[in-house]
C-alpha cells in the first residue's frame, strides 16, 4: 500500500514532514499541504532540538520527545542517536518514573496493546489488531512493580514503551518489529483506583489461578499471532516475575529483565571491579539490601560466574547474604520466599548494619526500591574492613537510589568504587573527578535482544546473560576505569550492544538454539542490519 496526502503526512514512521522534495511532493499527493521551503533532516533535527532545550521541566522534554516520536519517527531517533547522553534520562530512567505516575492525565494518543481482564478468551484477536504483522520484539508489564515506585496499574505503560525505545536507539532494532503491551489485570493502587483521569481497570488485581491462566493464553497468544516474537517481562512484582520466568523460560523465547538483565548488567560491573581490587569474583562477598526478583536474580547469576571460576555452589552461596526490611535473611527465620531460601545465611538473626560487620562483604547491593538506606555509618564500616569496597545503589529511579553518588565518595573519602541503576552526575571531590556508572540494564537487553533477533535463538539461557556481562566489561576503556566508572559511555551503546549481540548469539550457537550455524560474518551482519534513521 502506497501512503499518499494526509495519510503519509501522519504516518510517523514514513513521514519526513517538511523534508519531503518538491519531487516527492507531486508524487505522493503532498502539493498544497506543506509550506514551501523543503528542509533537511539536520534542519528539522535542530528546530526540534532548539524546541525541547527550550523546556525546563523533564516531564515536558519528555512529553515533546513523545510526540516527535509520534510525528516523526526518523527525527526521533536521530536525535536519540546523536544526542544519547542527553536524552536517555528523558525517555528513560527516571524520568520515565514521572511519566508513569501521570501517563493518564498525559494520554494522547495510544500506542501499543493493552490487554485486560476482559479480553480473556480473545487475547490473540486483540493482538491480531496490531497493524504491524512482523513483530520480533515485545516488552509486557502488568504494572504492579514500576522501577522502584510500586504499583502503577496501567500507567506503567510508559515502561514497555520506554524500553523498546531504547532498543531501538541503543542496539539499532527497527520501531517496525517493536510492540509494547499493557496487560491490565487491576490495580492495589488506591489513589489511582479513585482518580478519575485514570484509564486502567479500577478493581483490585486478578490473582492466583485465573491470574496464571490469563497469563497462560498470553503467552499462547504471543506465540501463535508473532511467532517469531522475543517476550520481555518487564516491572511484574517478584512472585508473579519469578513464577512467570520458571513457567516460561524453556517453553518459548523470553526474558525477563528485571531478573536477568539487571544480573547481567551488575555481573559486567563486578567484574569491571575488579580490575580496580585485583580480585576475583569467586574471591569477594556480597551483601544484598532487598532480596526481591531483581537482588537474588543477582545472586543467583554471580553464583554461576563463582562457579566458573572454579568454586562450588554452595561455597559461591555462602558469600552472598540478603537483607529484608526485616533485616538479615538467617536459615531460622519462620517466613522464607523459595527464591530467598537458597541464601538463607547460617547466622543468627540481625539488622542489616549489624550484618555488614558480621559478614564482611567486599560489596554492598542495594536492590530494595528503598532510597537512603546506604547509611554513611555502613560506608564507614566498609571502608574499615576493605581498601576498595564497592556499593552498587541499583534502585530506580534516581530519587530511589539507596545512596547518591556523593555520599558514596564523600562517606568513603574517594574509596568506594560506585554503580548506580539510574544516572547520577559526575562527582568532584577533593580535586578528583568520579564518573559514577549506570548499572543500568540498558546496557544489556537491547544488545542480547539484538543478538537474539538477528541469530535466530529460541531460547535465553544464563550462559547468554554471563557472555553479555562478561563482553559488556570488556568494553570498558582504562580510562573509564580510572575515573571510577565501571561502565562504557553511553555514546559507545550502538558499538557496544553489536558487540553484545555477536557474543550472545555465539554463546546461543554452542547451546544448541540455532536454526543454522552462524555465518562467518555474522559481525558486519549485526552492524549492517542495525537500523539507521537517515532518511
Ligand atoms: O528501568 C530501569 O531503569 C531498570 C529496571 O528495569 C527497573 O528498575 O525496573
Ligand atoms: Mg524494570
Amino acid at each position: 500500500m502506497k501512503l499518499t496526502g494526509l495519510d503519509l503526512l501522519t504516518n510517523p514512521r514514513f513521514n519526513k514532514g517538511t523534508a519531503f522534495t518538491l519531487q516527492e511532493r507531486e508524487d505522493y499527493g503532498l502539493t498544497g499541504l506543506l509550506p514551501p521551503v523543503v528542509s533537511t533532516q539536520e534542519q528539522q533535527m535542530q528546530r526540534s532540538l532548539l524546541n525541547l532545550r527550550n523546556k525546563t521541566r523533564h516531564i515536558d522534554k519528555y512529553l515533546f520527545l513523545t510526540a516527535l516520536q509520534k510525528r516523526n519517527e526518523r527525527v526521533f531517533y536521530r536525535i536519540l542517536l546523536e544526542n544519547i547522553e542527553e536524552m536517555m534520562p528523558l525517555v528513560y530512567t527516571p524520568t520515565v518514573g514521572q511519566a508513569c505516575q501521570e501517563f493518564a492525565i498525559n494520554f494522547r494518543e495510544t500506542h501499543g496493546c493493552y490487554i485486560s481482564w476482559q479480553d480473556r478468551g480473545n487475547i490473540a484477536n486483540a493482538l491480531g489488531n496490531w497493524p504491524e504483522k512482523d513483530v520480533r520484539l515485545i516488552v509486557v508489564s502488568d504494572g504492579e512493580r514500576i522501577l522502584g515506585l510500586g504499583d502503577l496499574g496501567s500507567n506503567g505503560m510508559g515502561i514497555p514503551i520506554g524500553k523498546l525505545t531504547l532498543y531501538c536507539a541503543c542496539a539499532g532494532i527497527d520501531p517496525a518489529h517493536c510492540l509494547p503491551i499493557m496487560v491490565d489485570l487491576g490495580t492495589e493502587n488506591e489513589a489511582l483506583r479513585t482518580d478519575p483521569f485514570y484509564l486502567g481497570v479500577r478493581e483490585g488485581r486478578i490473582r492466583g489461578e485465573a491470574y496464571d491462566a490469563f497469563m497462560a493464553e498470553f503467552c499462547q497468544a504471543v506465540q501463535d499471532v508473532f511467532p517469531q516474537a522475543l517476550l520481555q517481562f518487564e516491572d511484574f512484582a517478584t512472585p508473579n516475575a519469578i513464577a512467570l520466568l520458571e513457567r516460561y523460560r524453556d517453553k518459548q523465547l523470553c526474558f525477563n529483565d528485571d531478573i536477568q538483565g539487571t544480573a547481567s548488567v551488575a555481573l559486567a560491573g563486578l567484574l569491571a571491579a575488579t580490575r580496580i581490587n585485583g580480585k576475583r569474583i569467586s574471591d569477594m562477598r556480597f551483601m544484598f539490601l532487598g532480596a526481591g526478583s531483581a537482588a537474588t536474580g543477582i545472586g543467583e547469576l554471580l553464583v554461576k560466574a563463582m562457579q566458573r571460576e572454579g568454586i562450588s555452589e554452595t561455597q559461591a552461596r555462602s558469600q552472598l547474604v540478603f537483607n529484608d526490611s526485616k533485616g538479615l535473611i538467617v536459615r531460622s527465620r519462620d517466613q522464607l520466599t523459595d527464591h530467598a531460601r537458597p541464601f538463607a545465611a547460617d547466622l543468627p538473626a540481625m539488622d542489616a548494619a549489624a550484618a555488614l560487620e558480621a559478614f564482611k562483604p567486599d560489596v554492598l547491593i542495594g536492590a530494595s526500591g528503598r532510597p537512603g538506606i546506604i547509611t554513611e555509618s555502613m560506608v564507614k564500616a566498609l571502608c574499615a574492613i576493605h581498601q576498595r569496597p564497592a556499593i552498587f545503589a541499583l534502585s530506580n529511579p534516581t530519587a530511589n537510589a539507596e545512596c547518591t553518588a556523593k555520599q558514596a565518595y564523600e562517606w568513603s573519602d574517594g574509596k568506594a568504587i560506585f554503580a548506580s541503576g539510574s544516572p547520577f552526575s559526575a562527582v568532584e571531590y577533593k580535586g578528583t573527578t568520579f564518573i559514577p556508572g549506570q548499572g543500568n540494564n540498558a546496557y544489556i537487553f537491547p544488545g542480547l535482544g539484538l543478538g537474539v533477533l538477528l541469530s535466530g535463538a529460541t531460547r535465553i539461557n544464563d550462559d547468554m546473560l554471563i557472555s553479555a556481562a562478561e563482553c559488556l566489561a570488556a568494553c570498558v576503556e582504562q580510562t573509564q576505569i580510572d575515573a571510577g566508572c565501571l561502565y562504557p559511555p553511553l555514546t559507545d551503546i550502538r558499538e557496544v550492544s553489536a558487540k553484545i549481540a555477536v557474543a550472545v548469539a555465539k554463546t546461543a550457537e554452542k547451546a544448541g538454539y540455532l536454526p543454522a550455524p552462524l555465518a562467518l560474518d555474522f559481525a558486519d551482519h549485526v552492524r549492517a542490519q542495525q537500523y539507521d534513521p537517515k532518511y
